[in-house]
């Protein structure tokens, strides 16, 4: 166990070259904390990159939202989750993509260690920066929501081995979560739980929905290695910023329900306005220009690049 919030433990190299730098490790160590906020398509994507965010997180409960209209309680697929991966890292190439796999592997509860290898490369190839396994029961629910069970300890860290083999020496970021909060094991069975994934070869733990700040310094003081948060809005876990996060001795924050939350507000006060008024023209400050939504997605660029390309002449010399 640690006894200090500042002690982490970077993966070896499997060859022997000393330790694994992967994108998030260098994002990590730039700033000592690295905030994620959740986005679910490619245009959310697209909003991030456009802001100068350099990481996110493919945010399950977000990704079952805006695809299916669902609840996050274990509806959404496997390829419908990988497909969504696919989509936001090809929109917002700059932005380092950690993708909530618990959905994408049905490894929770069900499954064993070839589809965790399996899932793995799925998502190492959609161009993400890393994942999230967690060791809910399967139908797994939002971390935030009541009913939640675990798998055996072991049985989940056996599944992070079987993660960290099929990494191999990509440049790919593991986080090994944990849901034991909420079960009769408590807060010592998570701790406990985070550590042993950590012994199994992840790079980071995230113990899910500490319930108060005193819970999360708790987590942070007997935990090893880089530690991640969940800011979601309306759950268990107090909210807090970047600087708070870090002085407790957090390294990564997930924001994951901050983007979907706001779409949601907005859409329905527009809508809601127009329904009523029958005309959007007084609440043009509430929406984007013609210009610059059309900007965000790359339409000028993309117009430039059709321009070069419009008719070939053989060039003269
Ligand atoms: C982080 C999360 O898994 C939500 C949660 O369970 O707390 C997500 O899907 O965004
Ligand atoms: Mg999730």
């Amino acid at each position: 166990m640690a006894d200090s919030p500042s002690v982490v433990a970077v993966k070896p190299l499997s060859n022997g070259a000393g330790p694994r730098k992967t994108r998030m490790h260098r994002l990590i160590e730039e700033d000592g904390i690295v905030l994620m906020p959740g986005i679910y398509d490619a245009l959310s994507a697209a909003v991030l990159q456009s802001l100068g965010y350099k990481a996110g997180f493919v945010s399950g409960y977000a990704v079952s939202a805006s695809r299916l209209g669902l609840p996050d309680i274990g509806l959404l697929t496997p390829p419908e989750m990988a497909d969504a991966a696919r989509a936001i890292c090809a929109a917002a190439p700059n932005v380092a993509f950690i993708v909530d796999a618990g959905k994408v592997l049905l490894h929770t509860g069900g499954g064993n260690a070839l589809n965790v290898q399996r899932t793995v490369r799925d998502i190492i190839a959609t161009g993400a920066a890393g994942l999230f396994l967690e060791d809910q029961v399967w139908p797994k629910k939002c971390g935030h929501m009541q009913g939640k069970q675990v798998i055996p300890a072991e049985e989940h860290a056996a599944k992070i081995a079987a993660a960290r083999e099929a990494i191999g020496d990509s440049d790919f970021f593991l986080i090994a979560r944990t849901d034991a909060r909420a079960t009769a094991g408590g807060l010592a069975d998570a701790i406990a739980r985070a550590n042993l994934y950590m012994e199994a070869g992840a790079d980071a733990c995230f113990v899910e929905a500490p319930r108060s700040d005193d819970e999360m310094r708790e987590v942070c003081k007997k935990t090893s290695g880089f530690r991640a948060a969940n800011m979601l809005e309306g759950g268990y876990t107090p909210l807090h910023t970047p600087q708070e996060l870090k002085e407790m001795g957090f390294h990564l924050i997930v924001h994951s329900t901050t983007a979907v939350y706001a779409s949601a507000r907005a859409l329905i006060d527009v809508l809601r306005a127009l329904k009523d008024e029958g005309s959007s023209r007084d609440h043009l400050h509430k929406l984007t220009t013609f210009e610059e939504f059309n900007g965000l997605i790359g339409l000028k660029t993309l117009n430039e690049i059709g321009a070069r390309f419009e008719k070939f002449s053989v060039p003269k010399n």
